[in-house]
């Protein structure tokens, strides 16, 4: 299957378990590979024909910006879980990174494959 790439989207949101990250903005990462037949849309050169990434980046944006989870587990499957049913995408996988201070700095990270079956 072909797959369309949306990298490197950073958002800033409340996200965490602890006091101070319930009033603290935090840059997550998102990672995006996309299961998508692009023939059609490469016969046609027609933005129609295919997942238009950019309207992918405004749903994530939109709902990850106004999200307020505990855990990077609840979000990175509620966006999962909307990009499937919003974009009829067969399968997905999303990658969702976190700045954290563990032993100096680290990054946290979830990685999910969803499919629309
Ligand atoms: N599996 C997880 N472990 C932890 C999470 C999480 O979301 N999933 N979150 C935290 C804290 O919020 C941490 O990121 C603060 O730096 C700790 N462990």
């Amino acid at each position: 299957m072909d797959k369309i790439f949306l990298n490197d989207l950073k958002i800033d949101t409340i996200i965490g378990i602890y006091d101070w990250e319930r009033e603290t903005l935090q840059t997550l990462r998102f990672d995006l590979e996309m299961d998508w037949d692009i023939r059609k849309a490469a016969a046609s050169d027609d933005i129609t024909n295919t997942l238009d990434y950019g309207a992918v980046a405004n749903v994530v944006v939109e709902f990850v910006s106004n999200s307020r989870y505990l855990l990077i587990e609840s979000l990175a499957e509620e966006v999962a879980q909307l990009l499937l049913k919003t974009f009829a995408i067969p399968r997905l996988k999303l990658t969702l990174t976190k700045p954290v201070q563990l032993h100096g700095k680290n990054q946290a990270q979830i990685v999910i494959e969803r499919s629309s079956e």
